[in-house]
């Protein structure tokens, strides 16, 4: 799969998705984190109109992007009412389930998404899917307080009405050890191949003590925009 054609799609679904959800009428936005949200800030910053707006961070990641660019930036304690949160996915399915988490972000994605009046996935064509755990195969990314990962793992492994396939406490790759968040977390990606019904995954794993977020955000977004090999734009909306 060629870089350029992932990028590419990354970026038209972005700027697709920018054009029509954020207005000057906006006063709040949200920004999601990961690689493709760079597309949508690059496209705001296109745009004159929208220097006025106060985007809310949902990452260290998306902070930097922020005030790296030179944008207003606010925060959720300030801005609990968001006009619109643009965020990209790992994987959307019909019904716009989404696998979140990729790059440990999915607990301040879901509060930014959550404040939002309108929440809309960004992702380049790998992204796209039936059923979630299709084509992201690593798992579902679970954020667990560090004292109980173990504790978590193996409720994961036992105590759920889906058995996994395997779940990993996700390593870090420039330090040695696990992955920390940006809450001071770890994050353990649960495989359960294919999801049959996500939204019920979600409400078991979440109950789980230590469990801090699931990356999956079940019924919340209002469309999706996956930018195709051939240059379109396939848009999915929520029925
Ligand atoms: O934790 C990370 C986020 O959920 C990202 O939005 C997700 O992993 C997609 O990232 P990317 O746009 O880099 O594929």
């Amino acid at each position: 799969m060629s870089k350029e054609l992932i990028e590419n799609g990354k970026r038209s679904a972005a700027y697709r998705a920018v054009d029509e959800h954020i207005s000057p009428d906006n006063q709040v936005v949200g920004i999601g984190s990961g690689s493709t949200v760079v597309y949508v800030v690059e496209r705001i910053l296109q745009k004159p109109e929208l220097r006025h707006i106060t985007y809310v961070p949902t990452s260290f990641q998306s902070k930097l992007l922020i005030l790296d660019n030179g944008l207003k930036l606010g925060s959720i304690e300030q801005n609990h009412v968001i006009d619109v949160t643009i965020d990209g996915a790992d994987e959307v399915d019909d019904e716009l389930n989404a696998i979140k988490g990729g790059g440990a972000c999915q607990f301040q994605e879901k509060l930014v998404a959550e404040a939002a009046k309108k929440f809309i996935l960004v992702a380049d064509f790998r992204k796209e899917s039936q059923r979630l755990g299709t084509q992201w195969t690593q798992g579902v990314p679970i954020e667990v307080v560090p004292m109980c990962y173990k504790t978590v793992m193996n409720k994961i492994k036992n105590a759920l009405s889906v058995k996994p396939n395997c779940v990993n406490l996700r390593m870090a790759v420039k330090k040695a050890g696990p992955v920390v968040t940006d809450n001071g977390n770890f994050v353990v990606d649960a495989d359960f191949g294919q999801l049959q019904d996500p939204a019920s995954l979600l409400k078991e794993i979440k109950l789980l003590t230590g469990v801090y977020e699931v990356g999956l955000f079940c019924q919340m977004a209002a469309m999706a925009y996956f930018g195709e090999q051939d240059g379109s734009v396939n848009v999915r909306e929520r029925q």
